[in-house]
């Protein structure tokens, strides 16, 4: 799940989950019955720990972290990158997964934040694997797209970050993951707020992304160097498999 610092809409508070199941019974038996039990030891401390910080909203779910857990070994990732990693909870989950030599290349402009669960990334033994930079992504990926040893060079990207910057990131991601390689965007249902009347009572920022979420979700149905799968995991994650 990926928001800005502010506050969920009511409803999201009041449910007290994070998934657009319109079920709280349903959501909490997925959890307690698939997830928490499978969930490893040092991603329920960083759980833990992340739920006392006052923008813990904008951490990863349970259930959307063992996805992408799964997912990596599934496509056998090895060289990943992160844009968004707040306190690293979906980076944990990714750098479980990856073998011990696998790199993930990890973007934020808040170093703060990601210093309170590297504690735990470190206890769990895969800190080794990440390659952590603050500041904002684009110029990074700018320079990288400049260089040709990038090209192609991501087997994964996870990105969980400023959705206004979506599509600018789209436009060079596509160049640095490899074919067959796939892009993750993440809260591509926007909390459900993509369908909402004109005049729904919807919270600022929540207003504000969901243009930007629209155009997105459109440009990606369009695109056509891509295959596409929205999930309605957490947030909504959009799977992209580079196909050219
Ligand atoms: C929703 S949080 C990421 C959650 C994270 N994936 C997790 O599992 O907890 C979004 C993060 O994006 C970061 N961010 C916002 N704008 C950014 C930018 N332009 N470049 C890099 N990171 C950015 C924020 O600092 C925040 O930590």
């Amino acid at each position: 799940m990926a928001t800005t610092g502010e506050t969920q809409p009511a409803k999201h508070q009041e449910v007290g989950h994070k998934s657009l199941l319109q079920s709280d019974a349903l959501y909490q038996y997925i959890l307690e019955t698939s997830v928490y039990p499978r969930e490893p030891e040092s991603m329920k401390e960083l759980r833990e720990v992340t739920a006392k910080h006052p923008w813990n909203l904008m951490t990863t779910s349970a259930d959307e972290g063992q996805f992408l857990n799964l997912l990596l070994k599934l496509i056998n990732a090895k060289n990943t990158m992160e844009i968004g990693v707040y306190t690293g909870y979906s980076l944990l989950s990714t750098a479980l997964a990856l073998p011990e030599d696998g790199k993930i290349l990890a973007l934020d402009i808040n170093r703060e934040n990601y210093e309170i669960g590297l504690p735990i990334i470190e206890k769990a033994g895969v800190a080794h694997k990440i390659d952590f930079r603050e500041g904002p992504a684009l110029p990074l990926l700018d320079q990288m797209v400049e260089d040709a040893k990038f090209h192609g060079s991501f087997d994964f990207i996870f990105v969980d970050a400023d959705k206004d910057n979506y599509l600018n990131y789209h436009k060079r991601l596509i160049d640095l993951v490899k074919i067959g390689g796939v892009i993750g965007y993440d809260n591509t249902l926007w909390n459900g707020s993509l369908v909402a009347p004109a005049d729904a009572p919807l919270r600022k920022y929540v207003r504000y992304y969901r243009d930007f979420v629209l155009e997105l979700n459109k440009a990606l149905a369009a695109d056509p160097r891509v295959e596409i799968c929205q999930l309605p995991v957490g947030d909504g994650i959009t799977l992209c498999r580079r196909i050219s």
